[in-house]
């Protein structure tokens, strides 16, 4: 295994009577992109702050590259590129000046040219600061936050404040990012921001990591699991789903009410839902049957299906998102529960039904 380029143990920061950080500990493997996610003052910044060596922690160790941010911050800011929240440059300055000056500060620096090139941005190379759009001026603070050739980058909060075309842009430039080697942690408040681009995500509530794992792995983990819907093309014989063990609910609905089959009375034989639902055993062909379930209930139910020689008509899939798991983990909404999360969820069952 691996040593992790980033490792953080039981990290605590308090600023007087307000306690940031309560405690945190998470490690970032080489290579990957890390999300840090949570709502706004969950403590995110200040953890990457003093994982990059901007603050100091009151208790906790940090490890970076190896280095202790506390006493090798000078090795450690030639190795970690940092875009912060809000960093603001003086209007005047050119995208290549900024770049020039910010590589002056580095023994072995990156070729302003080919960075500017990389993240799109020769056209605007002479352009003034006070000029430039809020995609592009993120896009120039990622380029200093590279141009010292860092093995990790922290960026934070990225796309805040720019719109929906800025933001998916600026994801492509993190992926170039990524594809040059480099480290990357970001933080973010979006869900869908972090299902798009993370590897792991550490999810953090009032200064705590809650939950660490992949977007997959965290949305497993919310209530809602996988869900199928299907028409099946024969009757399905009695209790068949409710007999395969990762299938915790099925239901269903006549076709023309539409792919969301109602809850009704009546319930399956395997209590561990606790849903109250009509058992989708003896459906005819016409109805559209809606099964949850965790784990392999994809595979199990479609093994099902095919030992009885029936076949799922216009199969839909849809995992529980990354929204449903901060939920279930935090026990609140995250601050982006709206229309991009919306658009995420709409995005991904299309995929789903594409396949
Ligand atoms: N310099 C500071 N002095 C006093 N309190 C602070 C300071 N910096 C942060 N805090 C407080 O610490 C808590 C955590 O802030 P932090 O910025 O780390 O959270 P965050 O998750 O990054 O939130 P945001 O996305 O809003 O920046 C918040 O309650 C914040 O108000």
């Amino acid at each position: 295994m691996p040593t992790p380029v980033i490792e953080v143990e039981h990290l605590h920061k308090a600023y007087g009577s307000t306690v940031a950080v309560e405690d945190v500990s998470l490690h970032v493997m080489p290579g990957e992109i890390f999300g840090v996610l949570g709502r706004n003052g969950a403590g995110k910044t200040t953890t990457v702050e003093i994982v990059g060596g901007l603050r100091h922690a009151d208790a906790g160790d940090v490890r970076v590259l190896g280095l202790d941010p506390r006493r090798d911050a000078r090795r450690l800011h030639e190795q970690v590129g940092l875009q912060l929240q809000e960093s603001e440059l003086p209007g005047r300055i050119t995208v290549r000046e900024a770049l020039d000056l910010y590589a002056a500060f580095y023994a072995d620096p990156a070729d302003p040219a080919s960075l500017v090139a990389d993240l799109g941005l020769t056209e605007k190379a002479d352009t003034q600061y006070q000029r430039l759009s809020g995609g592009q001026k993120q896009r120039l603070s990622v380029a200093l936050a590279l141009v010292g050739n860092p093995q990790v980058a922290i960026l934070d909060e990225l796309t805040t404040g720019l719109d929906p075309l800025a933001r998916r842009e600026t994801w492509g430039v993190v992926e170039a990012v990524r594809q040059r080697g480099v480290t990357i942690v970001l933080v973010t408040h979006l869900m869908e921001e972090a299902e798009r681009l993370c590897d792991r995500i550490a999810l953090i509530d009032a200064g705590r990591v809650v939950a660490t794992g992949t977007p997959g792995e965290l949305a497993a983990r919310a209530t809602a699991g996988q869900v199928l819907r299907f028409r099946p093309s024969a009757p399905l014989p009695a209790g068949l789903l409710d007999r395969v063990p990762t299938v915790t609910s099925a239901t269903t609905a006549p076709a023309a009410s539409g792919s969301m089959p109602a809850e009704v009375s009546g319930s399956v034989s395997d209590s561990r839902s606790g849903t109250a639902s009509r058992p989708a055993s003896g459906s005819t062909p016409d109805g559209v049957v809606e099964v949850r379930g965790a784990d392999n209930v994809v595979q199990d139910v479609l093994v099902a299906l095919h030992q009885h020689g029936i076949r799922p008509l216009g199969l839909q899939l849809e995992q529980g998102s990354l929204e449903d798991a901060f939920v279930a983990l935090t026990g609140r909404a995250s601050a982006d529960a709206g229309p991009s999360v919306t658009a995420a969820r709409a995005a991904r069952r299309a995929k789903n039904r594409e396949a």
